[in-house]
């Protein structure tokens, strides 16, 4: 399979943050800003300045950091934002106008064309400002092709840099997006940008697909948080990236800390089977699965914990076997017999059918059970 060309952009500070109830302090949004440069991550949408007053200073702040990932805002297609994100200092503006006939339908009252044609000099205007144009169609999935070739065309022929196909309400499975990213690739001679949402579930399946198909520049966020649903989600995208395309250049092991700082000023918890970060992620119960993984973890790891700056767990519950008990038991410096083991394993499976969660404590207090009884 031919090698991927891409990059990208994560937009945790702009899409991630329209997740309903969501707002990030500057401070936090350095610091998120900051690990997602260190991770290598080569765009960073900042945000949209015209949101607030705030907002601008989050973005100036971010594009003053002097970090290596280029900087983006995000804005409609209107001089005032525009205007707003050059004053920020960004290295790009992402304008964003509306494709669809509902969308166009809905936002302005009159035809598609003039909408385009007025967006278009908006290229103008922020190139004539010497910032670069990354051109979005939102709602680019339900568009008709030969509109969206044109509008993609156009903008292209203006100057933008980059070409923006939006999966808005998430509508796409992987073979229509693959069909479509392939055309657009085939027939504007630009860099494609695929942002993808995950009201289906198939966000990340769909950048992937969209990569295989041609594009280059692949939107993400930390968690997958975002509109709705939610976007790609960055650590999902990058593990895969790395597991079966090749790419080792991001720096896998910071996606733990991030997943969990993201965590924390999102106020959106992570579902504690989330693949990559989460809680039980590298967690195993089942006896038969722990008494191989402490010959070889990757008999059910398909990629270690170290990997990605995750930790490993034994969780000790009805499914336990007697490998996985003597392992804990001396990690907590108990000696037992084998009858004792036995006696312990069958306290464990009794307490964890009763829905005890089988801590160290607990875990003590039956040992200490099993010892003071007569043999
Ligand atoms: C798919 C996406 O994620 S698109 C981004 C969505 N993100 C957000 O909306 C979050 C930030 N938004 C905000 O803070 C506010 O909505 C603002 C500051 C952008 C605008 O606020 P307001 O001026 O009060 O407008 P309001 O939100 O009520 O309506 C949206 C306006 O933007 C216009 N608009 C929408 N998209 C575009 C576009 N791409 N280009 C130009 N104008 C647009 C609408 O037609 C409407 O215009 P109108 O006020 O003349 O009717
Ligand atoms: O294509 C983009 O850059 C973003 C547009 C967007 O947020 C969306 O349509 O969901």
């Amino acid at each position: 399979m031919k090698p991927l060309n891409i990059e990208i952009c994560d937009v945790t500070l702009r899409d991630g943050e329209q997740t309903p109830g969501v707002s990030f302090s500057c401070k936090e949004k350095v610091e998120i800003a900051t690990l997602l440069d260190e991770i290598g991550i080569e765009m960073i949408e900042a945000g949209f300045p015209a949101v607030s007053e705030n907002e601008k200073h989050c973005v100036k702040t971010i594009a003053n950091l002097g970090l290596d990932a280029r900087i983006s805002g995000f804005c409609r297609a209107k001089k005032p934002d525009i205007q707003d994100a050059i004053d920020c200092g960004v290295d790009m503006v992402s304008i964003f106008i509306p494709t669809s006939e509902l969308h166009v339908r809905l936002k302005f009252k009159k035809p598609r064309e003039q909408v385009l044609e007025e967006s278009l000099e908006m290229i103008d205007y922020a190139r004539d400002h010497g910032t670069q144009v990354r051109f979005a169609a939102e709602d680019a999935s339900r568009t008709d092709i030969p509109f969206l070739k044109k509008v993609y065309q156009r903008a292209a022929e203006r100057g933008a840099v980059l070409l923006s196909y939006a999966d808005t309400v998430g509508c796409l499975i992987p073979s229509e997006m693959h069909a479509v990213m392939a055309e657009l690739v085939s027939s504007v001679d630009r860099p494609f940008c695929a942002h993808c949402h995950n009201d289906m579930g198939c966000a990340v399946a769909n950048t992937l697909t969209a990569a295989e198909a041609g594009a280059f520049q692949l939107h993400t966020t930390v968690n997958g948080i975002g509109e709705r649903a939610g976007n790609t989600s960055l650590e999902e995208l990058l593990i895969i990236l790395w597991t079966k395309k090749g790419i080792d250049r991001y720096d896998l092991s910071k996606l733990t800390e991030l997943s969990h700082l993201v965590e924390k000023y999102s106020g959106i918890f992570l579902p504690r089977n989330k693949p990559v970060t989460g809680e039980l992620a590298f967690s195993h119960e089942s006896g038969i699965h722990i008494a191989a993984i402490l010959d070889d973890p990757s008999a059910y790891e398909y990629f270690s914990p170290d990997l990605v700056g995750g930790t490993r767990h034994f969780i000790l519950g009805k499914h336990t076997g007697k490998k996985a008990l003597e392992h804990v038991v001396a990690s907590l410096g108990c000696e037992l017999t084998e009858k004792q083991i036995c006696a312990v394993l069958d306290l464990v499976k009794d307490h964890s059918e009763q829905k005890c969660n089988i801590t160290p404590e607990v875990l003590r207090k039956l040992i200490r059970k099993v010892k003071e009884s007569p043999a």
